[in-house]
């Protein structure tokens, strides 16, 4: 067992982490006020590969696993989070194109995502499915060689900017066995979106219902087999709730180290609060769990590169466990800022919006418990 990084995955820790440096962290702040949703450094972070990381390098991807995929993520969202789990958004639907599309949409999709000239978003839930994704109601209805899609999605990350939309829709029976997948293009007829929702964190991104009104989609735009695309999207899923809890772990770090230089330069009670056991402590825990934390999202990310019979499993464990325990370290950094935590002059108090909705987004941690808990049952 090897706990350290290659070279090669060194090389690339250290270009994520200059990229969040130079583009992410300076505006993090301003994007978060202005709700700016930066595209043109999203397509600057593509030229550094991070659009499509699994892609085959004949399409432009870095065919790169989901390790490397987690080390990209902690220190992109170091830099930003909500920017950082919207690239990894894109890359959770690329990946779905790239992985079950015929040749055709590959080609057509895959290189121009991998670019960033198209932006992609991944659309599942719906206004009545949340945690119960199978029991969606969008449905495609079979015209000639088209598709008819009519319904709506909920909390689409990218509504109305993204060029892409991969689309779960009813195309059979009740239940996961009668969905299907679709890509969708955003000028397609029928297909509009809904007012931007006003959001407690992940502001540099919009989040919108995206409805669907008589859409005719080309039946060539079917990802895989029909009745497939709930297991599609649960696969997707698998891998994007690690990019999800990276996320997590590089605003968790963030938070851990401002926290740890405050407490060594603020003074209380005569001496620096670092010099106070119990500050010491706190320090102790939250670097404890943000290494439990990473240890969890590697190990998840080794299951799906190694296709382990218990990667599902240890994904949902993963997820779970460091979300919620990345939330608490930015709480608690937040906490050991006293007043100033809670001012926007501090990240603190922006981590702790952003990290929030990890718990809640790409199943929620009760959903992670059903999952862990049926895997344990099952196996
Ligand atoms: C886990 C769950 C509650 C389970 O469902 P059921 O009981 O209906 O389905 P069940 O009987 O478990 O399964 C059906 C088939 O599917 C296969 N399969 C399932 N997982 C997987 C998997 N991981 N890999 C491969 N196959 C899978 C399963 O084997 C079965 O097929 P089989 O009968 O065996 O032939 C599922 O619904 C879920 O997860 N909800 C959370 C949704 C949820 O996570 N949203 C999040 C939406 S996205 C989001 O929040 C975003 C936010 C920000 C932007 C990006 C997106």
């Amino acid at each position: 067992m090897d706990f350290a990084l290659t070279d090669d995955q060194r090389a690339i820790q250290d270009a994520a982490r200059a990229f969040a440096d130079a583009e992410l962290a300076p505006h993090s702040a301003e994007w978060d006020e202005t709700k700016h949703f930066p595209v043109d450094v999203m397509r600057r972070a593509a030229e550094t590969g991070f659009a499509a990381i699994y892609a085959g390098e004949e399409h432009g991807g870095m065919a790169l696993g989901r390790v490397e995929a987690a080390v990209i993520f902690e220190e992109l969202s170091r830099g930003d989070v909500s920017t950082a789990a919207f690239i990894s958004i894109h890359n959770m639907a690329t990946w779905m194109i790239d992985r079950f599309g015929s040749d055709d949409l590959r080609g057509r999709y895959v290189p121009r995502l991998a670019t960033m000239e198209l932006i992609a978003s991944y659309c599942l839930t719906e206004p009545g499915s949340g945690s119960d994704a199978a029991a969606m109601r969008t449905s495609a209805t079979r015209d000639g060689d088209h598709f008819v899609l009519n319904g709506s999605k909920a909390f689409i990350s990218g509504a109305g900017t993204s060029d892409v939309y991969v689309v779960m829709a009813r195309t059979g029976e009740a239940g996961p066995k009668g969905i299907s997948a679709f890509v969708v293009e955003k000028d397609t007829a029928g297909l509009s979106f809904g007012a931007q929702e006003k959001k407690m964190g992940w502001n540099s991104q919009p989040t919108a219902v995206v409805s669907f009104d008589d859409c005719r989609v080309p039946a060539a735009n079917l990802l895989g087999k029909e009745g497939d695309g709930f297991r599609y999207a649960m696969m997707g899923l698998d891998g994007g709730r690690l990019n999800i809890a990276a996320c997590s772990l590089g605003g968790a770090r963030l938070a851990l180290e401002t926290a740890q230089a405050y407490v060594a330069t603020r003074k209380q009670f005569g001496k620096s609060l670092d010099q106070f056991q119990n500050i010491q402590f706190k320090l102790a825990d939250m670097a404890t769990q943000l290494e439990a934390a990473r240890l969890m999202v590697m190990r998840g990310a080794w299951a799906i590169d190694t296709s382990h019979p218990e990667k599902t499993k240890w994904c949902a464990m993963a997820k779970r466990l460091a979300t919620d325990a990345c939330f608490q370290i930015a709480d608690e950094a937040l906490q050991l800022h006293g007043g100033y935590g809670y001012l926007k002059d501090y990240p603190l108090e922006r981590i702790v919006r952003d990290l929030r909705v990890h718990r809640i987004l790409e199943g929620t941690n009760e959903i992670m418990r059903v999952i862990t808990a049926r895997e344990m049952m099952r196996q």
